[in-house]
């Protein structure tokens, strides 16, 4: 049975769904960074939130894990690269805390617009400061919104129904999505200087990373109010700090601090600074929403294989699931068995899905493929680092997709360009569910791939097969089955033989002495 940690505050519910699907849960909460490194390797999957920083450290202990899921959108404490180099498929749970996350930034903006946090605590102290807490209406008022994706767009329509003209600045938001919001798309520079508001919903990334930094802060409407609902790192602290010391910014509403937890942050003790410790998700219906849903995902995976909101794998569908499974077996053989006869560097690799297999999401299958390639050549490949590896290496891969397919219900090639030579191999699924392989550089060759193998390559000549199974015998090494394929009469012949043990290198390099022989290798499958 699976085993999963939850190492951040979760809905009980979360604990629940586990349970119910069939996953062993632990929950400890609060563990220091060194008590995770010391569990962590007992693990298969890990929940988080915000707290738990899964770090390199703690994916290099992490030795069973296959997935962490985050209970929430962004993945800043999760170090996403080193986690897709380990093959741990890393999910988020995109729209559960969406709503909410808009809510507190509108929440936050009227708190700034009417002081009600001092207005609140003056009240609170029996001061009854009328006179105070004088403030401005939104109504009319230019909402900016940068990031105008899942969470800025809820915003901006709540915006519009409040009665602001909204502009947003998204290099992803089409003219056409802005129309249906009702919005006005902009460029940044533009919107930095119309906006009386200007509200942040744009993950933090090298790009955004200090979008509103002093020379953007200067550049902005006098009496500008900011809200920041993303993450700290995109405004710059000090900047903002000095424009609502100089009064060029009116006012800022945070949630979110360049460092968390914010015990000491410079706009802190500010007048016309409103904040709160990171809170935009935190909503009984949003925690609900989102530690469910990554429960389900990260159990569907577990048990299922299902892929669901992963950051660095294809999504896989729990109906996909089963119908690609059959051929992940035949796509990782195909894979492997052109992995295990290569011997120099790989340049390229082109695969062919043809007939119905062409109708799937193939992108999985490409993925399977490319780890079987890489497996034979490479230390700990996965489907999930496999083609993050393929590119880092320069292999160039390509995949084309026919419906029709002459012989076969399916037929997947796979040709592997080296720098010596281009193989390619081919295989399809008799009867629907067993792996055959069909074809092995354009040769027609019918085999199942078994645990032990012999490959060879040899002229077409009488007398072959009986001085291989001559060698065989000597070593004591017993014949299962045999396939045989051929060019032409006299020509390129190869041979697959199924053996009922390990081939020691002894017995290969007997098999390569002998007359007529251009090659042999042995193979295992899984
Ligand atoms: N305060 C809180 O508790 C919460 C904060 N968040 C933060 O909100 C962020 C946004 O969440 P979603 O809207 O769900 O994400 P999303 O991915 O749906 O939207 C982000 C948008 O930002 C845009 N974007 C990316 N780079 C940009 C750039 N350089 N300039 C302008 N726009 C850019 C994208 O095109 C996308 O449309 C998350 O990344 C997360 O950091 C999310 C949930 C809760
Ligand atoms: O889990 C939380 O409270 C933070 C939510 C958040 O920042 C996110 O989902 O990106």
């Amino acid at each position: 049975m699976p085993k999963v940690l939850v190492s951040d505050k979760l809905s009980p519910s979360a604990v629940a769904v586990f349970k119910e699907r069939g996953v062993d849960v632990d929950v400890k909460t609060g563990l220091t960074p060194e008590e995770l490194l010391e569990v962590i390797g007992a693990y298969d999957g890990l929940a988080i939130r915000s707290a738990t920083k899964v770090t390199a450290q703690v994916l290099e202990k992490a030795h069973r894990l296959k997935v962490v899921g985050r209970a929430g959108i962004g993945v800043d404490n999760v170090d996403v690269p080193e986690a897709t180099q380990r093959g741990v498929v890393v999910m988020n749970t995109p729209y559960g805390n969406a709503i909410t996350t808009a809510e507190h930034a509108i929440a936050m903006m009227f708190a700034l617009a009417r002081q009600i946090p001092e207005a609140n605590a003056s009240t609170h102290a029996g001061k009854w400061e009328k006179s105070r807490f004088m403030g401005v209406e939104l109504t009319g008022k230019v909402l900016g919104v940068i990031g105008c994706g899942n969470i800025g767009s809820i915003v901006a329509e709540r915006a519009v129904g409040l009665r602001m003209r909204v502009i947003a600045f998204d290099p992803f938001l089409s003219a056409e999505r802005a129309v249906d919001l009702g919005v006005e798309k902009v460029e940044l520079d533009e919107l930095i200087g119309r906006a009386d508001i200007i509200t942040l919903h744009t993950p933090l990334t090298d790009k955004t990373r200090g979008i509103l930094d002093a020379d953007a802060i200067s550049r902005m409407k006098p009496g500008v109010r900011i809200v920041n609902c993303a993450r700290g790192g995109l405004v710059d602290e000090a900047a903002l700090k000095a424009a609502l010391e100089s009064g060029h910014v009116a006012g800022a509403a945070l949630d979110v601090f360049a460092e968390e937890p914010a015990k000491d942050n410079p706009l802190f003790g500010m007048a016309n600074v409103v904040c709160t410790p990171h809170l935009g998700a935190s909503t009984s219906e949003a925690q609900e929403n989102v530690a469910i849903q990554v429960a389900e995902q990260i159990s569907d995976f577990l048990t299922s294989g299902a892929v669901t909101n992963a950051l660095n794998m294809p999504a896989l569908s729990a109906e996909d699931a089963p119908r690609l499974r059959p051929y992940m077996k035949l796509c990782e053989q195909l894979g492997s068995f052109a992995g295990q006869i290569t011997e120099t560097s790989l340049k390229g690799v082109r695969i062919e899905y043809q007939g119905d297999v062409a109708n799937l999401n193939t992108t999985p299958l490409t993925a399977v493929i490319l780890q079987g390639l890489l497996s034979p050549l490479l230390d700990s490949v996965n489907m999930v680092n496999a083609p993050v590896i393929a590119k880092s290496r320069d292999i160039e891969v390509k995949q084309t997709k026919s419906e029709s397919c002459e012989n076969y219900h399916s037929l997947i090639r796979l040709e592997v360009i080296t720098e010596r030579q281009t193989r390619s191999v081919e295989g399809s699924l008799f009867g629907g569910t067993l792996p055959r392989l069909v074809r092995i550089n354009d040769i027609p060759v019918e085999a199942e791939l078994a645990p032990n193998m012999i490959y060879m390559v040899n002229e077409d000549t009488p007398g072959i097969i009986g001085r291989l199974g001559s060698a065989l015998a000597e070593a004591g090494i017993n014949i299962a089955s045999f396939h045989l394929g051929r060019q032409t009469v006299g020509g390129q012949a190869i041979c697959l033989v199924q053996v009922d043990g390990p081939v020691s290198a002894p017995v290969i390099e007997s098999l390569n002495a002998m007359p007529h022989v251009l090659m042999a290798r042995p193979l295992t499958f899984n």
